[in-house]
């Protein structure tokens, strides 16, 4: 189990102070033991945050996009370790980099760093997360000073849902599971409902505590909602916080009609997912 949790060790990458410690000694930079590979705009930060509360975990703390970069897949496994925080023995390695799900050469390459690493998928309404995907780019476009087309013209084409769109294709979540699910075990993949985390973030916590074979360790009074927010918030060790603005914020309008055609054409997709996960979820 410590062997699947820290993911393998490193023997070069840090050097320790001068300390007879055999604390100081073992603390290292490890592989990850468990990813959190998706879906964009599902809840990843969050879920990142709220299991760093775990004393026996450690995360990375940017996305680390290895797997899914190709400059970053050449520099090789050292690298990849090195952007890891130190760890102690027994204590589980977590790094979240959405772009990893839907990109089609990443299932092959995680198996390949490590067979056993466990998967952590947070998926939400594939409307839901479209439009808060939209929001996003159209952000990032305003703050650069760049135009960006309405949603509604980028996700219609002639009154029809364009299948084109790309953030309509990142919410197509069978069509990227099915990848994932010819090289990994379905088990190996724990499912987290992100509109849940939301409403309520610790039993779903539980579930992932349990999944990763943590022992109990995030309470209830590690979370309290926020009015202004209109989100949970963390609590720990008398420390208090919440995500920052971009995460939670308001989503780009779309019409009545508009999120109808869209819900309609996430139906069948929806139900290949949810036969593919065993478990289905009250989405539009
Ligand atoms: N507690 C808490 N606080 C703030 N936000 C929360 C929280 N729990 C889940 N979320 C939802 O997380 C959504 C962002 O998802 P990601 O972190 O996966 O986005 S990203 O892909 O990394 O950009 C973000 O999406 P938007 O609401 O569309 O901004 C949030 O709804």
């Amino acid at each position: 189990l410590r062997e699947l949790r820290s993911g393998g060790s490193s023997s070069s990458v840090y050097s320790p102070p001068s300390s007879s410690s055999s604390f100081y000694n073992a603390t290292q930079q490890r592989l990850p033991g468990a990813i959190i590979i998706g879906v964009r705009k599902g809840g990843t930060r969050a879920l990142l945050e709220m299991l760093n509360l775990h004393p026996d975990v450690e995360v990375a703390k940017a996305e680390v996009h290895y797997f899914n970069v190709e400059e970053h897949y050449r520099r090789g496994l050292a690298w990849y370790r090195a952007q890891m925080p130190f760890t102690v023995p027994g204590q589980l390695t977590v790094e979240k980099t959405p772009g990893y799900f839907a990109a089609p050469q990443v299932p092959a390459r995680v198996s390949d760093m490590n067979p056993a690493v466990r998967l952590l998928l947070i998926v939400r309404d594939p409307a839901e997360r479209l439009i808060s995907d939209y929001t996003q780019v159209l952000h990032n476009r305003l703050t650069r000073h760049k135009p960006y087309k309405p949603l509604e013209e980028l996700l219609l084409h002639k009154g029809h849902i364009d299948p084109g769109y790309k953030a309509l294709q990142r919410s197509l979540y069978h069509q990227h599971l099915a990848r994932w699910l010819e090289v990994f075990p379905r088990e190996q993949i724990h499912v987290v409902d992100g509109d849940a985390l939301i409403r309520d973030p610790f039993p779903e916590l539980r579930k992932a505590e349990r999944f990763l074979d943590l022992p109990p360790r995030i309470n209830p009074s590690n979370f309290y909602y926020n009015t202004t927010k209109g989100f949970y918030c963390l609590l720990s060790a008398g420390h208090d916080k919440c995500l920052d603005e971009s995460k939670g914020r308001p989503h780009a309008p779309l019409s009545g009609q508009a999120l109808k055609k869209l819900c309609r054409y996430f139906r069948k997709p929806n139900k290949l997912f949810f036969e593919m996960v065993g478990r289905s979820f009250a989405w539009c």
